[in-house]
C-alpha cells in the first residue's frame, strides 16, 4: 500500500451493516479495489460491524467470495479484516466497540492522528440510532470522523426532512457524505466534461435544436428475494426519485461558475427548482409478470411481496423544466426491472434541419447517445451520403465506444472513486442536504397520488420492453424511433433486437 503524505495518521473503515448484501457486494469489493490500487493509506484498519454473531474466519471466508483479483494481495487484503457483533440501539454495545477499535488502532506505531470513515450500510429505518450510537461512542478523539450515507434518504418529504434533521444534531454537513453511486459512474463523470469542454455542443444544447431527451435505467433481472425491502419503496423512488434525477440535473444544468461541489450543486438545485409538478396523465406504472415460459417468478411471487401489491417495477414520467433554456421540451425518464436488457443512457433527440432538402422518407433524427453502462460509449447517429453512384442518404455514426478507444480499459466501480472522495473530503460527487430537499419535494406529490388512489400498474412480461403504454408515451412527446438503423458493431445474433 502507498503511503499516505501523511504517514502518522491512521484510517480506520467501520462498516455498520457488515453482514448485509450492500456490504458484501459493494462495500468491501470497493475497499478492495482500491487496496489493488494502491489508494488506501498504508495504515488501514478494517472494521465490520452487525447484529449478527460470525466467526471471523467465516466473516473472511464471506467477504473473499464477493472479491476479485490475485489471490496473494486478498489474503493482504483480507488480513485488514476485523469484526464485532452488536446491538444498533444499544450504547453499552457500541461502547464495547470503541475499546476493540482503539485497542486496535493502538497497535499502530507512531501514530498521532486516527481518523474514522463510518460507511452506513444499513436499513433507512436505523439510520437515527445507528447515527446516534456513532455519535455517543465512536468519534476520534484525535483525528476527523466522517460518515457515509447510504440511500434511500426517507421515503418521502417529510421522512427525509426528518432524517436530515436528525442527522444535522449529531454531525456537521462537511462530515456527511450522501452516497448516489450514479454519480461515482465514469459516464455520468463525463457528462460535464462533453457538455462543458466542447465547444460544438453548447450551442445546440437547448429547445432551440433539441426536441427529447431520453434517459433510460433498464435492468434484465427481477426484484430477486429483494421483494420485500422493495415493495416498501418501488422503482421510483428506488432509481427515478435518485440516480436518474441526478443525471437529469448534469444534463440540463446551467453552467456552474467553477468545478467547486458547491457551484455545481447550486446548479443543480437551481434547475431542479424549476421542474413543474408531474402529471399523472404523463405517468407510466407497470409491473412485471412472469416471462412466456412461466419459468421465471413473476414481481407477486417474489418472496416479502403481498400479493395484492400494487407496487411498481416500471415507471415511465415526462418532466418540464420551466426556464428559458428547456421551456416546451420535454424530458422522458424511465425505468425499469425485469426488462429485456440491461443499460442505462442519455438519448438526446435533435430536430430536423429546417430545410431539409432530402427525401421525407427517412424521418430518422440526430441523436447524441451516452451510454453509461455496460459499455461505455458516446456515439452521435447522423445522416450520410451511401458510398457509390447512387444519391441516397443513410444512417450512421461517429463512434466512442470506450473499450475500441482507450487501451487497457480498467474502470473503477463507483463506490471504489465515492470511498475514496470520502476519504479524500471531497464532496463533489455526494448528495446535498437542499439537493435531497428538492429531489423529494418534486417527488412526493406524485407517490402520494399513487398511493392514496392505489393506481394500478400496467402488466408486463418479464424480458419484455415494459408495458406498451411507455413508448406511447415517448411517442406523445414527440420522440421518433429511427428505423433501418445499423450498427457494425452489434454481433449477427446481435445483442438484443427489436
Ligand atoms: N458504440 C456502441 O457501442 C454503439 C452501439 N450501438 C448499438 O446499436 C444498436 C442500435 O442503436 P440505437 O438506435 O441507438 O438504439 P436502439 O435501437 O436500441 O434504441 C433506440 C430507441 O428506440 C427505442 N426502441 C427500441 N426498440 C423499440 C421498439 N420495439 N418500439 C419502440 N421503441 C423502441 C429505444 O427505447 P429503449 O431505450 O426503451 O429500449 C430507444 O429509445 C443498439 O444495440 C446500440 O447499443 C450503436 C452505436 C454505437
Ligand atoms: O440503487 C440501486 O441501483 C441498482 C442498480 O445499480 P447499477 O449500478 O447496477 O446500475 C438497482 O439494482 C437497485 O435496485 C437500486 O436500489
Amino acid at each position: 500500500m502507498t503511503t499516505t503524505p501523511d504517514s502518522r495518521s491512521l484510517l480506520t473503515v467501520i462498516i455498520l451493516g457488515a453482514s448485509g448484501d450492500l456490504a458484501k457486494k459493494k462495500t468491501y469489493p470497493a475497499l478492495f479495489g482500491l487496496y489493488l490500487r494502491d489508494l488506501l493509506p498504508s495504515n488501514t484498519i478494517i472494521y465490520g460491524y452487525a447484529r449478527s454473531h460470525i466467526e471471523i474466519n467465516d466473516f473472511k471466508a464471506r467477504i473473499s467470495k464477493g472479491l476479485k483479483g490475485d489471490e496473494e494481495k486478498k489474503k493482504q487484503f483480507l488480513s485488514l479484516l476485523h469484526y464485532h457483533s452488536g446491538k444498533y440501539d444499544e450504547k453499552a454495545s457500541y461502547d464495547e466497540f470503541e475499546k476493540l477499535i482503539s485497542a486496535e488502532e493502538k497497535k499502530q506505531s507512531g501514530v498521532e492522528r486516527s481518523n474514522r470513515l463510518f460507511y452506513m450500510a444499513i436499513p433507512p429505518s436505523i439510520f437515527i440510532d445507528v447515527s446516534i450510537g456513532i455519535h455517543g461512542s465512536l468519534i476520534s478523539k484525535n483525528g476527523w470522523s466522517r460518515v457515509i450515507v447510504e440511500k434511500p434518504f426517507g421515503r418521502d418529504l417529510d421522512s427525509s426532512r426528518e432524517l436530515v434533521s436528525e442527522l444535522g444534531k449529531l454531525f456537521k454537513e462537511k462530515d456527511l457524505f450522501r452516497i448516489d453511486h450514479y454519480l461515482g459512474k465514469e459516464m455520468v463523470q463525463n457528462l460535464m466534461v462533453l457538455r462543458f469542454a466542447n465547444a460544438v455542443f453548447e450551442p445546440l444544447w437547448s429547445k432551440s435544436h433539441i426536441s427529447s431527451i431520453t434517459i433510460t435505467f433498464k435492468e434484465d433481472i427481477g426484484t430477486e428475494g429483494r421483494g420485500g425491502y422493495f415493495d416498501q419503496f418501488g422503482i421510483i423512488r428506488d432509481v427515478m426519485q435518485n440516480h436518474l434525477l441526478q443525471v437529469l440535473s448534469l444534463v440540463a444544468m446551467e453552467p456552474p461558475v467553477s468545478l467547486n461541489a458547491d457551484d455545481i450543486t447550486n446548479e443543480k438545485v437551481k434547475l431542479l427548482r424549476c421542474i413543474q409538478p408531474i402529471k399523472m396523465n404523463e405517468v407510466v406504472l407497470g409491473q412485471y409478470t412472469s416471462d412466456p415460459e412461466g419459468k421465471i417468478p413473476a414481481y407477486l411471487d417474489d418472496e416479502g411481496v403481498p400479493k395484492d401489491s400494487v407496487t411498481p417495477t416500471y415507471a415511465a414520467a415526462v418532466f418540464h423544466i420551466n426556464n428559458p433554456r428547456w421551456r416546451g421540451m420535454p424530458f422522458i425518464l424511465k425505468c425499469g426491472k425485469a426488462l429485456d436488457e440491461r443499460k442505462t443512457e442519455v438519448r438526446i433527440q435533435f430536430k430536423r434541419p429546417d430545410n431539409f432538402l432530402f427525401s421525407d422518407d427517412d424521418i430518422s433524427r440526430n441523436e447524441l447517445v451516452m451510454r453509461i453502462q455496460p459499455g461505455e460509449a458516446v456515439y452521435l447517429k447522423l445522416l450520410s451520403k451511401k458510398p457509390g453512384l447512387e444519391n441516397k442518404i443513410e444512417q450512421t455514426e461517429l463512434d466512442l465506444s470506450y473499450r475500441h478507444r482507450f487501451e487497457n480499459l480498467d474502470l473503477p466501480d463507483a463506490y471504489e472513486r465515492l470511498i475514496l472522495d470520502a476519504i479524500k473530503g471531497d464532496h463533489n460527487l455526494f448528495v446535498r442536504d437542499d439537493e435531497l430537499d428538492v429531489a423529494w419535494q418534486i417527488f412526493t406529490p406524485l407517490l402520494d397520488q399513487i398511493e392514496k388512489e392505489k393506481i394500478k400498474p400496467e402488466p408486463y412480461t418479464f424480458g419484455s420492453r415494459g408495458p406498451k403504454s411507455a413508448d406511447e408515451l415517448s411517442k406523445r412527446f414527440g420522440f421518433i424511433r429511427s428505423l433501418g438503423y445499423n450498427w457494425p458493431g452489434n454481433s449477427p445474433q446481435g445483442s438484443k433486437k427489436n
